[in-house]
């Protein structure tokens, strides 16, 4: 049995001021259909409170424009009506337009399906939305003591149906004293969660009542009624628990049109009257509501009134939201939606909280109503007709009285009493019976209470368990993960490094390999070419070669690592990969029993949740820590990906700046390689020239060399003229000598100091050739020197033995000139000597005058069998003007003597 109603014996209500109930007015767009038949849009939104139709102003509560969204409207209108909820006030919310005018996309929204979030969902309508809303705002409030029920009914042809039951039946409405109106047998599910209350919705839709239009393919016909009742206990400060009842009823009315204009050509005409009669019904309603001197109000000529009753004038808190069309074709329909809604603007109602009453309370509030009844009954008891007790009797006397200000007969307080008696012995025996249902009732909850506190307590130990396990189990993937992120990472490094470390080998062997090759090309061409150059070449190309091994050295423990590091790392991936396969055999093993456990624990968790919402908070609360903690042990986990990150970053700092110092190494060796092949090829060109300089300059000495031969051989030959000429003068001189022995020595005086002259000559000729000699020796020997020592040893060699050979062919020159000077110094000493003495003996004088003077023959020195006529003539030559200065120590042959040679 259910309640539309607060429970008034027991509930004591706090009056509120009166207000009007909210209206507000929300424009559909307009549609393709109403597109393409050219409709004009008559209705305009100019403020959000003022709304034309043909140019009649309409000022509401609020207008929503045709753009205006779900979420817009839902945060205006119904979201400020939750807290009311909680706080234990009854709400109502109500479509109210033409057929196709969105009331149904407003309350339930066009998918109606579960929502994740009541500020997110775009397409949501108000139940939805109200549903995650409540349970948003219970958790946010951290109430956790809370019931939620919902149930959806249709009023269709004056009939009421349950669209939550599975059975077809009608329910009746009725009126009870104590709790207001009763809807009898209505189903009031308990929703645990908004998708639950989603679920309910979805069920119920699937039931209600539609049938297509012309004006709407989909049109409801019936009224519905989805009503949200919280039933929450908070402790107050006296620790009592404090029950609030609020309840939300969203009602989506049939359309408010002209059944007949919209199509609906099958209805029967019962049908017809009846949706007609609900609607013109809650008009009239609504109607005298707004009419301040209208006494009476028609709630009870329709249901749908009956149960608006309370929403309407009553003690809830109300809004109307009508819906319009902006096409010219709906406008008399709209301009009655937006009258209607005007009108309704008028209604005033009272709302009050269900006051917070404590369980003690309602229990005390009973027992003096049962004492009030047992009085009553006692006194009926004793005597014949109605009693009532004296105290009870000056009661009802009294509220009566301030009721209506009245005073009554005793006959007809008797009636009354009697009437009242009756009905409070109705009412007592309905009490004892709630009363005995209570009791049993309690021992069945005491009951099911320990049954749930052991399942609590079984739950507890598995939800521990399960919490430590998919801790360890998350901690143990993560790590896994972890572990493979970082191998992966790592892989992928040494992988980069490895490719750079290779091209880099690469480079530097193509390198050192070009240098060599050039070097040693170099050196065997050099070799080839001069071997002169050929030590130092080869020590050039030991150097290089010892320089290349030195590379090679590098290089070769640079690729003997990037081979160990290239083993390393396919053991690294192999490892990898079969890690990756147990991490995800492990993964999927953990996540099937996961999912296993889970589904179990959902299901456990389930009928935990229906038994004890304690346990849910309390599993909220470890669930909120286990949260926590799962954050901080996320955090915890960054911090140490973010310490492992900057370690590999250093690591690799280093391994880059290693591999940077060793490139530097490799390329400063390189470089200096080819810095010393160039310098090498330097040098060698230098060499080259020098070599060619040197090979000119040996081409000028022995040009000069030949010159200066010539010059001596000319000179020699000049001298061997002159000597003979000498010769032959000394000869004509001797004869004339022998003639004139004055003449002669005259002559003999000429001719020695012409050889004397000549001899000078000579002599500076030889003295100068010595000097040019001496100077070309030193200028070659500086050249040598300078040029050729000190790069090439070899060369230096060479040099040297060139320059001693020119020293010796000059020495040899300088012998020969200086024993040529000696011989010819001998040669005319001798000749001096031989002439002397054949002068002396030979020109003695005639002891008698005309005695013809002894012919005696000028014999030539001897200078040994081995002499040249040459060296001879020359000796002659160098030694003739001596003799003929100094005739008396000339060798004189004799006439009769031959020429020993
Ligand atoms: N504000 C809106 N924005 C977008 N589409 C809308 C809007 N209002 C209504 N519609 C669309 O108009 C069509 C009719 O809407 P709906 O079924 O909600 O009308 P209704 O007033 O409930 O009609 P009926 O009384 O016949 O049930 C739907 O397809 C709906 O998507």
């Amino acid at each position: 049995m259910a309640t539309l109603k607060k429970k008034g014996i027991t509930t004591s209500l706090t009056q509120i001021s009166m207000q009007n109930i909210k209206v507000v007015v929300r424009v559909r767009p307009i549609t393709r259909t109403e597109e393409e038949q050219n409709v004009k849009n008559i209705v305009k939104c100019l403020t959000h409170k003022e709304i034309l139709m043909r140019e009649k102003k309409y000022a509401f509560d609020r207008v929503f424009k045709p753009t205006a969204s779900q979420i817009e409207l839902y945060v205006n209108v119904v979201a400020p009506l939750i807290k009311d909820v909680i706080s234990g006030y009854n709400c109502t919310v109500f479509a109210y337009g033409q057929t196709g005018t969105g009331k149904t996309y407003t309350m339930t929204g066009d998918k109606c399906s579960i929502i994740k979030n009541w500020k997110e969902d775009e397409d949501a309508g108000i139940i939805p939305r109200a549903a995650h809303h409540i349970f948003h705002e219970l958790d946010r409030m951290k109430i956790s003591n809370y019931t939620i029920k919902v149930s959806y009914i249709e009023l269709y042809n004056e009939e009421i149906r349950d669209l939550l039951s599975n059975d077809e039946n009608t329910l009746q409405l009725y009126n009870n004293d104590s709790k207001g109106l009763i809807i009898n047998g209505l189903n009031e599910i308990t929703c645990y969660n908004s998708a639950d209350v989603c679920k309910e919705l979805q069920r119920g839709i699937l039931k209600r009542q539609v049938a297509p239009t012309l004006m709407n393919h989909q049109s409801s016909r019936s009224h519905t009624v989805f009503t949200i009742s919280l039933a929450s206990t908070e402790s107050n400060i006296a620790g009592e628990d404090i029950l609030k009842y609020g309840k939300i009823n969203l009602v989506d009315l049939a359309g408010s049109e002209n059944i007949v204009k919209a199509g609906c050509k099958d209805l029967r005409a019962q049908e017809l009257a009846n949706i007609n009669k609900s609607l013109l019904t809650l008009g009239r309603v609504i109607q005298s509501l707004a009419d301040k001197n209208h006494k009476h109000i028609p709630y009870r000529d329709s249901k749908l009134t009956r149960i608006l009753q309370d929403s309407l004038g009553g003690n809830t808190k109300t809004v109307i939201i009508a819906t319009v069309s902006p096409s010219h074709t709906s406008h008399e329909e709209t301009a009655n939606t937006l009258e209607y809604a005007m009108r309704a603007r008028d209604i005033k109602n009272t709302p009050v909280a269900n006051e917070q009453t404590s369980k003690n309370q309602l229990i005390e509030d009973l027992v003096k109503e049962i004492e009030v009844l047992q009085r009553d009954l006692d006194a009926a008891r004793q005597g014949t007709g109605i009693y009532v007790d004296r105290v009870n009797y000056q009661m009802i006397v009294d509220a009566v009285f301030a009721v209506t200000g009245e005073e009554f007969t005793a006959e007809e307080i008797a009636e009354r009493k009697a009437q009242r008696i009756s009905n409070l012995e109705k009412a007592m025996h309905e009490k004892i019976r709630e009363f005995e249902r209570t009791v049993e009732e309690c021992k069945q909850q005491r009951e099911e209470l320990k049954r749930v506190k052991t399942e609590v307590k079984e739950k507890e130990y598995l939800a521990n368990w399960y919490e430590q396990y998919s801790t360890s189990t998350c901690e143990e993937i993560q790590s896994l993960l972890n572990a493979t992120q970082t191998l992966n990472s790592e892989k992928e490094i040494l992988l980069g490094k490895l490719e750079n470390m290779f091209k880099a080998n690469e480079t530097h062997v193509n390198i050192a390999r070009q240098s060599a090759s050039a070097v040693l090309s170099m050196v065997d061409k050099n070799t080839t070419e001069k071997d002169g150059m050929l030590k130092t070449v080869i020590e050039a190309g030991n150097s290089v070669r010892a320089k290349a091994q030195d590379a090679r050295s590098i290089v070769q423990p640079l690729i003997h690592n990037t081979i160990s590091a290239a083993s390393t790392l396919n053991t690294m991936s192999m490892s990898q990969n079969s890690i990756q396969n147990i991490v995800e055999k492990c993964v999927c093993n953990k996540i099937k029993t996961i999912r296993k456990k889970f589904a179990m624990l959902e299901q456990l968790k389930d009928e935990t949740m229906a038994a004890i919402p304690v346990l849910m908070e309390q599993h909220r609360q470890r669930t909120r820590e286990f949260l926590d903690a799962s954050v901080n042990y996320c955090k915890r986990q960054h911090k140490k990906a973010a310490t492992y990150n900057e370690k590999c970053c250093s690591y690799l700092t280093i391994l880059e700046n290693e591999s940077r110092d060793r490139i530097k190494t490799n390329e400063e060796t390189i470089n200096n390689l080819l810095e010393q092949i160039r310098h090498l090829q330097i040098t060698t060109e230098q060499e080259k020239q020098k070599l060619t300089r040197f090979q000119e300059w040996k081409a000028q000495i022995d040009e000069d060399d030949a010159v200066h031969k010539g010059q001596l051989e000319s000179t020699v030959s000049k001298l061997n003229e002159m000597a003979d000429q000498a010769v032959k003068d000394l000869e004509e001189s001797v004869h004339s000598t022998f003639n004139n022995h004055d003449k002669r020595n005259e002559a003999l005086q000429t001719s020695i100091s012409a050889i004397s002259q000549l001899e000078k000559e000579l002599m500076t000729l030889t003295e100068n050739l010595d000097l040019e000699n001496k100077q070309k020796a030193v200028t070659v020997e500086n050249i040598i020197n300078t040029s050729i020592l000190q790069p090439c040893t070899e060369i230096e060699e060479v040099l040297n033995r060139l320059i001693s050979d020119t020293i010796q062919d000059v020495d040899a020159l300088i012998e020969i000139t200086s024993s040529f000077n000696d011989t010819y110094r001998k040669f005319v000493e001798d000749i001096k000597e031989t002439i002397t003495k054949q002068v002396l003996e030979k020109s003695v004088p005639p002891k008698h005058a005309g005695d013809t003077p002894v012919r005696t023959e000028l014999r030539m020195p001897s200078i040994g069998p081995t002499a040249p006529r040459e060296i001879l003539l020359e000796k002659f030559k160098v030694s003739l003007p001596e003799m003929l200065e100094n005739p008396e120590d000339a060798i004189w042959l004799d006439s009769s003597t031959e020429s020993a040679d």
